[in-house]
């Protein structure tokens, strides 16, 4: 059996390595290493044929320098506390580099949620959401959709939570319903924001929109909403695949047809003209742009060599691993890294939030407009620092970028005490 690979240790080793490169004080890597809070909880939940299953979630706040803990609740038959441990840590970096006011966060729960009936689903996101109340809030931890959840399970979310405080606290979770205060564009936010550092890389390298062949992983929120949006901007989508596998067509499938065709049938397989493929093949097809949008750990040292793509779009949650990276970066393979690719989700997460604050709603082009200033800022800083440098992909540019700003805001908190460097030379200002 292979051993599985453990995500929180590599976002250590990359925690490690920058600090290293950026000459900080020790005190930084101990702090990034350990997330500040753990809570592991029991949910007790009254399955329809009235037995009561309990069922282990997580949440972990990694690090609150920036602002409250933000992040989003998985709820996936394999979460382990590691996973959820790695994925709070990159929320951290992912705010930091959108310049976003927040930490970072993040839930899990060990449950397939394809196996529950809607009401079962409720009572075990009430269950959850009741058991970590207590470190919940508007201004302390904010969750989101993730993995396996949805709107629908923000507005249970919500109403069990506006229950434990006895008013309805709508900035405390975002991704919600737009009638109790969603935001117009959040369903698309982190497809949306891929779109445009996707947008950007290949403008960059001289590759054109229109035309563009992409083959994407994974159709849920994420892959379901790229493949919409990277169709409406021209490109041709050549593959796309769900957990059980995919379909494809070298000339670039029907996308209109095929949304079509999924809705009705809840499958992709045997889409009329096209071929099924699985999930292996899929991410090895010639193309110009490659979006794992599905989990972690897709591209690693077994098929990074086979990989055909100029750009690979993070637009999952740590879908590449470190030795991986070497590999796609030896063989030139841009590798446009979560941290950045995926950051609308949260960014319009965080336009959601000021919105519930404020009490004002805003149009949907004007969330767009202002996530599409913010993806592209936060592209310019990373891939200029990765140009002038030299010694770093693109995710040592992001890492650096992130960590500055945290490492920052620990500082001036009194955090680091009075051993450490005043100020770290910027290399790059922020706007
Ligand atoms: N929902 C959001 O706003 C954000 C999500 N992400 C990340 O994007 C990724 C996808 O998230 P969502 O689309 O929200 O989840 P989802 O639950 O809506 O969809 C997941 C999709 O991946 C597929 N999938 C699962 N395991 C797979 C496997 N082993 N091989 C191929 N396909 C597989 C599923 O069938 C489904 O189509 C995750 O890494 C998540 O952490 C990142 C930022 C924000
Ligand atoms: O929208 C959010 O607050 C968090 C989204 C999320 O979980 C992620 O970016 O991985």
């Amino acid at each position: 059996m292979t051993k599985k690979i453990n995500n929180y240790e590599i976002v250590k080793g990359l925690i490690d390595a920058t600090v290293k490169k950026m000459s900080l004080n020790r005190s930084v890597y101990n702090i990034l290493s350990e997330p500040q809070n753990v809570v592991e909880v029991a949910i007790p939940v009254q399955m329809d044929d009235g037995s009561i299953n309990v069922i282990k979630g997580y949440r972990s706040q990694h690090n609150n320098a920036l602002g409250p803990y933000k992040g989003g609740i998985r709820f996936h038959q394999d979460v382990d506390i590691d996973e959820v441990k790695a994925l709070s840590a990159w929320m951290t970096l992912k705010c930091a580099l959108l310049n976003v006011p927040f930490g970072g966060s993040k839930g899990g729960v060990v449950v397939d949620p394809r196996e529950l009936s809607p009401g079962e689903l409720e009572r075990l996101s009430r269950g959850y959401i009741r058991a970590i109340s207590p470190i919940l809030g508007m201004d302390i931890d904010i969750p989101a959709p993730d993995v396996g959840t949805d709107g629908r399970v923000m507005g249970w979310m919500l109403d069990e939570f506006s229950r434990y405080k006895n008013y309805g606290e709508f900035g405390m979770i975002t991704g919600k319903p737009i009638i109790v205060g969603g935001s117009l564009g959040r369903v698309e936010a982190t497809s949306r924001g891929a779109m445009f550092i996707i947008r950007e890389a290949a403008r960059a390298m001289g590759i054109n929109m229109k035309g563009a062949e992409v083959v994407v992983q994974g159709f849920g929120n994420v892959g379901g909403n790229a493949v919409k949006i990277l169709h409406e901007v021209g490109c041709r989508i050549l593959a796309v695949s769900d957990v059980y596998g995919g379909v494809y067509n070298p000339k670039g499938l029907d996308v209109p047809s095929l949304q079509e065709y999924y809705a009705q049938n809840g499958t992709l397989k045997d889409f009329p003209g096209s071929q099924n493929i699985g999930n292996k093949e899929l991410l090895t097809l010639k193309c110009d742009i490659l979006v794992p949008a599905a989990v972690e750990n897709q591209i690693t040292g077994q098929n990074a060599a086979n990989i055909n793509a100029k750009i690979v779009a993070e637009a999952a949650n740590g879908p590449t691993t470190p030795d991986a990276d070497k590999i796609l970066a030896e063989r030139k393979i841009l590798v446009l890294p979560d941290v950045l690719t995926n950051a609308g989700g949260v960014t319009v997460s965080y336009f959601e939030w000021v919105q519930n604050r404020y009490g004002y709603y805003w149009s949907e082009d004007e969330v767009n407009d202002r996530l599409e200033r913010k993806m592209v800022e936060a592209f310019n800083t990373i891939y200029s620092l990765y140009r002038n440098r030299k010694d770093v992909d693109m995710r040592g540019a992001a890492y650096m970028v992130a960590i500055e700003r945290i490492y920052e805001a620990m500082r001036v908190r009194g955090w680091l005490g009075h051993q450490v460097q005043p100020e770290v030379k910027r290399e790059v200002k922020f706007a």
